[in-house]
């Protein structure tokens, strides 16, 4: 009998993925987890009981797949030899026609970028359809991404960009978190509440800016007192090149994201 969903490639991003889902009510037996990995194929039999996990595709409705860019190929013509009509990957930078072409025949494909967040279902995940994929699929791939976090709908071009803000994006806010936390123990305090009060201060912000009716600029303000602590902090962010950093970061990860892509 064929399973619901099959991810192909049960790594950090496709537990994020599987983990969200699970979370957000799937049916574990209506999963099912193909890694080549044996010994992670015990960690996530182990953790996620009653989902099929196996060493290859099985047959299914659909296929999330979630190798690393350059297995991508491999996965989608066996995926489609196990009888897969539709396919999402999650991979940075192989595009729709080379997934069409690996894949050989009439099967949909949609593409998107999640991020790691989905875990505790806050991820953000960007999709776009491929050459023949219709409404119908990208309704199916929103059904799927919708629970672990927010979707929005993007050419397929913004995609690279898309990878360097929101893909790699969590990376960037954990080494905020803990570039804060050492800096409060180097200001004196304990790990423990450097860690507490940095990882708070990330979510509350967060939280913030999401809420607010006003934008970062202007909740960055309403903390800047004139002549205060803030401001005095936010010069040594600007002097040591804190918003430029970002900038080439993301453009960085953009171009890498389009070098995987032509690899
Ligand atoms: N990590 C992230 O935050 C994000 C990742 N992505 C994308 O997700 C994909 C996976 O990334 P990530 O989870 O970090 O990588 P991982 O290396 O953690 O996971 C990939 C997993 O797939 C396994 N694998 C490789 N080939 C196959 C195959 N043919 N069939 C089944 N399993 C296979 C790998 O095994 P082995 O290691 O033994 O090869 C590995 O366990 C990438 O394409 C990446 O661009 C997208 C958004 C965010
Ligand atoms: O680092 C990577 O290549 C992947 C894609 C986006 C996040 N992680």
């Amino acid at each position: 009998m064929s399973v619901r969903l099959l991810l192909v490639g049960g790594g950090r991003m496709g537990e994020a993925l599987l983990g969200g889902m699970l979370a957000a009510g799937r049916e574990p037996s209506e999963l099912a987890v193909a890694e080549v990995s044996g010994a992670r194929r015990t960690e996530l039999a182990d953790r996620y009981p009653g989902v099929q996990v196996v060493a290859s595709p099985v047959a299914a409705e659909g296929v999330v797949l979630a190798t690393k860019p350059d297995g991508i190929a491999a996965a989608v013509t066996a995926s489609v030899q196990a009888g897969a009509s539709r396919l999402l990957s999650v991979a940075a930078g192989i595009t729709c026609a080379a997934m069409e072409a690996a894949a050989g025949g009439s099967t949909a494909v949609v593409r998107a970028m999640p991020n790691t967040p989905a875990l505790v279902g806050a991820g953000v995940t960007a999709i776009a359809p491929g050459s023949t994929a219709g409404e119908e699929d990208l309704a199916w791939a929103e059904e799927i991404l919708s629970a672990v976090g927010v979707v929005v709908r993007v050419k397929e071009t913004q995609l690279d960009a898309v990878t360097g803000v929101s893909g790699s994006g969590p990376a960037y806010v954990f080494l905020v978190a803990e570039a804060l936390s050492d800096a409060g123990v180097l200001a004196g305090l304990t790990r423990d509440l450097a860690n507490t009060l940095a990882f708070q201060t990330l979510l509350g912000s967060s939280q913030l800016l999401v809420q607010s009716a006003d934008g970062p600029a202007e909740l960055r303000a309403a903390v800047t007192s004139p002549g205060g602590t803030t401001a005095a902090g936010t010069r040594e962010l600007e002097r040591a090149g804190v918003r430029s950093a970002f900038l080439e970061a993301v453009m960085a990860a953009t171009e890498r994201a389009r070098e995987l892509g032509s690899a």
